[in-house]
Order: structure tokens, then C-alpha cells, then sequence
């Protein structure tokens, strides 16, 4: 039964991501558009270039996002809310700027965004906003008027987001030998990032090392953790570890490793693990990669049973976790905040990022957030 919500002042979302090379051809454009200016080791490159032609040059997240588009598209028009959706990406075809321009073109004024990417860090959101700002600073070159882009918030501890991760959890753990089972070990991992990006990714209470980029994952892992138990009448040893370090040897990055953790785990005499992919959306290549390939033929080594849960993906539930986060941003802009849902202790995220939050090595022009050039 259609519900019609208010999505006013909104007329369109769009579905920012990181995009991903579609064939051999798109592999060195494509790692050359994401690590311009970004200082990554040559040595680097030429590894993650094999990771991607491993599978043909063929990254999944492209494909991820096409049936992430159509889960929205139906979620929306099953709930009465009539918002086209646009899919941009910062990295590959269909380009952000591209996207943008054209819903300006098809006369959008205030557009909401929802970025790929659940938490909070330079990488995973500043980042995303400094791309937002350079497509609109191209449209206005261009002597177009510039729409209005809100970012939704972070959404790392929504239920549609954290929920589908708990039943993954379960399957993964239902798949492993009954033996092991009940003495598996969780492995929550996410993105590493240089530990000066998680230091400055925002203030976390009652957190020391990490800032809010670390407290926010611990948070999901031990909301995850007790369902878990809650469910199973099992407790689970859980750490959060990380994976797909980048940059130069010599800059500390956010640790342990996943395929080190597996040795310590090995070593202390764990039975089993399930590598829960907390800091990601989809099963993309640093998913496909790092996890499914890397850390699992380590875990094969060690002799170590290991499962890897999945990522939320095109799940119904985030589907409607997304209208959620639209109508309760709507609602705010309209001067009627309602009930924001957020599992964990956090609780529900700030709609406008702080000035400075995540801050870039160079500062660079950044919309959607309190230093916003653009209204
Ligand atoms: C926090 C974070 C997320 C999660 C939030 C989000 O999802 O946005 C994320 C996602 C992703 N990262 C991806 C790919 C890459 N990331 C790289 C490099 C880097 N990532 C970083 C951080 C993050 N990255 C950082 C600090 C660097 C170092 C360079 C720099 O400081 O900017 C490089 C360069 C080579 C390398 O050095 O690994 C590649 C190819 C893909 C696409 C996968 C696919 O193709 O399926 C996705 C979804
Ligand atoms: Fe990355």
C-alpha cells in the first residue's frame, strides 16, 4: 500500500559511488583517475592492476550499483514516493559531472545524495563531497545554474544497514563445520587508512586512538557481535581488523592486517573465523580481492575454516533504509525533524559535516557539509 511520504523539498536522488573498470582497457585509466595527486607507490599500482585482471579487468561494482539503482527504483515506487534516481560515479563512467549535468539539463533544483560509503573519514565522505563541489564548480563554468546537493547522512549504524550484515553473519556461521562452529572467531574488517586520516575523522566520545572512523566500525561490530549471541546462545571472539593497504611503506596505516590477524588467530588456537566486511557496501574487488582471493588462500594455508559474510549489496532492507534516510532529511529541511533510527551507542550522525571534519591534505573546496562554498 503506497504511503506517499513527503520527499519535499527533494526532487531527485542521486547515487554517488566510486566506479570501476569494465574490461582490461579501463584498468590503468581507471587506477589513474583514483590515485591523481594521491602520492601511491608505482610498486602498488602494478599489484592492484593484477587484482583487477585477475577478473578480466572487470570490477563488480559497477554491476552492484546497476541493481543497487533498481532496488531503489522499486522500494520507491512500491512506498509512493516519486523521485526519479541518477546513478554518478567519482572514478568511472557514468562520471558524477556527467550525471549532474544532465539533471540540471532535465531542470533538478535540490537533489539529494547518497554516497556509497557508510562511515565517516577523508576517503569515505570528505572526499565525496570534494568531488561534489569540482562537478558543480564544472557546471558552473558551464553557465549552468547549480541545483542544491544534500549529502544523507552516515549510515553505518541503520538498521537496513546493520541488520542484513547480522543474518550474513548467521548464514556464514551455519556454513561452517558444526565442529568449529560454536568456536568461530569474527573478523570484522573495513578499509585501512592512514591512522592521520582516522585520527581526523572526527570527534567520537569517550574514544582515544582512531577518532570517529574507528569508533564507528567498533560500534557496528559489537552491535553485530551480541546479535549474534543473542540468537545463536554463542559468543563469538570478535576484533576489528583491517585490509587493502595503500600508500608508502613508511606511513603508519590503521592495523593489524586481516591476512596477519588470520596467523595470530591460527596461532592462538582458533578453530575457525568469519570475515565480516563491515566497512563496505557491496562485494566489490577490495571485497572480491582482498578477502575472497588474498585472506582466503592464507586461511587455506594455515588450515584455518573461514567463511566471508556478505556486504548489504542491493538488500530490500537498505532499499528502505535509503527512502528512510530521504524522508527523514526531507522532514529536517522542512523544518519538522521526526525520529532518526540508529542502532549501537553513537546514535544517528550529524546531516551537515562540521567545518574541518576529515580534513584533506590540501584543503580543496568541498559541497554538502558547514564549509560549503555552495548553498
Ligand atoms: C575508506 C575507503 C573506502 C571505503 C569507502 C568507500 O567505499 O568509498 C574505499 C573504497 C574503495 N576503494 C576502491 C579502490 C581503490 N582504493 C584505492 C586507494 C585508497 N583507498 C582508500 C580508502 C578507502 N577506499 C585510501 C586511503 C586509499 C589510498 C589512496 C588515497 O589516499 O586516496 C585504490 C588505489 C590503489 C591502492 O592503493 O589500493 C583503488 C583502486 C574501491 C573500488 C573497488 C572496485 O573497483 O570494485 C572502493 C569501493
Ligand atoms: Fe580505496
Amino acid at each position: 500500500m503506497p504511503e506517499h511520504p513527503d520527499t519535499a523539498p527533494y526532487d531527485a536522488l542521486l547515487l554517488l559511488s566510486f566506479g570501476g573498470p569494465e574490461g582490461p582497457d579501463d584498468v590503468i585509466p581507471f587506477l589513474e583517475n583514483v590515485t591523481r595527486g594521491r602520492g601511491i607507490p608505482r610498486e602498488r599500482l602494478k599489484k592492484v592492476g593484477q587484482h583487477y585482471y585477475l577478473f578480466g579487468g572487470v570490477s563488480p561494482i559497477n554491476e552492484q550499483n546497476r541493481v543497487l539503482l533498481d532496488a531503489l527504483r522499486k522500494d520507491f515506487a512500491e512506498h509512493g514516493v516519486d523521485l526519479p534516481v541518477h546513478w554518478g560515479n567519482r572514478n568511472w563512467a557514468p562520471y558524477l559531472t556527467d550525471t549532474l549535468r544532465r539533471m540540471v539539463l532535465d531542470g533538478h533544483r535540490r537533489i539529494a545524495v547518497l554516497a556509497t560509503s557508510a562511515y565517516a573519514s577523508y576517503s569515505g565522505c570528505r572526499q565525496y563531497r570534494e568531488n561534489l563541489a569540482d562537478a558543480l564548480a564544472t557546471l558552473a563554468a558551464e553557465g549552468l545554474a547549480l541545483p542544491r546537493v544534500d549529502k544523507l547522512r552516515h549510515y553505518f549504524n541503520h538498521p537496513g544497514f546493520v541488520r542484513p550484515v547480522i543474518d550474513g553473519v548467521l548464514a556464514s556461521l551455519a556454513d561452517l563445520p558444526g565442529e568449529v562452529r560454536d568456536g568461530a572467531h569474527l573478523a570484522f574488517t573495513t578499509h585501512s587508512i592512514p591512522i592521520g586520516a582516522a585520527d581526523t575523522s572526527g570527534p567520537a566520545p569517550g574514544h582515544g586512538h582512531g577518532g570517529a572512523y574507528v569508533a564507528q566500525h567498533l560500534d557496528v561490530a559489537r552491535v553485530v557481535a551480541a546479535a549474534v549471541t543473542e540468537e545463536t546462545g554463542v559468543e563469538h571472539p570478535w576484533e576489528l581488523v583491517y585490509q587493502s593497504r595503500s600508500g608508502a611503506p613508511g606511513t603508519p596505516w590503521l592495523e593489524p592486517d586481516i591476512c596477519d590477524h588470520l596467523e595470530s588467530l591460527h596461532g592462538a588456537g582458533a578453530p575457525a573465523v568469519v570475515m565480516v566486511p563491515i566497512g563496505f557496501v557491496s562485494d566489490h574487488m577490495e571485497v572480491l580481492y582482498d578477502l575472497d582471493t588474498e585472506a582466503t588462500a592464507k586461511a587455506a594455508e594455515l588450515g584455518l575454516p573461514a567463511r566471508r559474510s556478505p556486504t548489504v549489496g542491493a538488500d530490500p532492507r537498505f532499499a528502505a533504509a535509503v527512502r528512510d534516510l530521504l524522508v527523514e532529511r526531507a522532514a529536517t529541511e522542512r523544518g519538522e525533524p521526526r525520529e532518526r533510527c540508529a542502532l549501537g551507542a553513537l546514535g544517528p550522525g550529524h546531516d551537515l559535516c562540521p567545518i574541518g571534519c576529515c580534513p584533506a591534505r590540501a584543503p580543496r573546496p568541498a559541497a554538502a557539509g558547514a564549509d560549503s562554498p555552495y548553498a
